[in-house]
């Protein structure tokens, strides 16, 4: 297990053990199980964030999928969200008449998300559906639809398995929340 440097300096408290994310996992695959049955999805990773939670979930998936990826940020090295999403790298498959089912470690304003399902709908989808590990609804700037998601988070800025601070900690096994002098350093810089 790594030991990720000065992680106690950061992480105010644990809100999601492995165990925890492991749960959510297997039932969010299960109902996608279901749901997807008789169709051979493609499964849209967005880049970075949810590389970890792409990997656990398809291996709880009992369907035959296709997986590529998108890289979308509107983040950058910073806490809050820039308002305008951009498309860093694209899809190597083509979505026409495809079932697809974007996965996303969390969603906050919505603007990543809605960027995204609106894009791959104008490119001629037959649908698309999100699954979102952590919904964290209370900041939503757009409305979106958020078909599955594992657990509903607070306004707070969760860290680890996947989710960044400042493009470091994304290989914490975890999902930690920031702690709160972490957030005033930054924004005071
Ligand atoms: O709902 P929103 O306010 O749009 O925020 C959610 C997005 O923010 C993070 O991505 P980021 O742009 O930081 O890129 P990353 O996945 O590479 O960390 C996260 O992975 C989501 O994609
Ligand atoms: N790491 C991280 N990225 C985010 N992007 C939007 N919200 C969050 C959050 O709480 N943590």
């Amino acid at each position: 297990m790594p030991k990720n440097d000065n992680i106690n300096n950061i992480i105010d408290h644990k809100l999601f053990s492995e165990d925890d994310i492991h749960q959510m996992c297997v039932k969010l695959g299960k109902q996608l199980t279901t749901d997807y049955a008789g169709k051979k999805p493609l499964i849209v990773g967005a880049l970075k964030g949810a590389i970890f939670f792409l990997t656990d979930l398809v291996r709880e998936m009992d369907i035959k999928a296709e997986i590529d990826f998108l890289d979308v940020s509107s983040y950058g090295n910073e806490m809050e969200s820039s308002g305008k999403v951009k498309l860093i790298s694209d899809l190597a498959t083509d979505v026409k008449d495809r079932d697809v089912l974007i996965v996303e470690d969390i969603v906050d304003t919505g603007l990543t998300l809605d960027f995204m399902k609106e894009l791959l709908k104008k490119r001629g989808a037959k649908s698309v559906k999100c699954c979102v590990l952590l919904n964290k609804e209370a900041n939503r700037k757009v409305d979106v639809d958020v078909e599955y998601y594992g657990s509903k988070v607070g306004n707070e800025f969760v860290v680890g398995y996947g989710l960044d601070f400042m493009n470091y900690y994304r290989n914490l096994r975890y999902i930690g929340v920031l702690k709160p002098e972490i957030i005033k350093l930054v924004n005071n810089k």
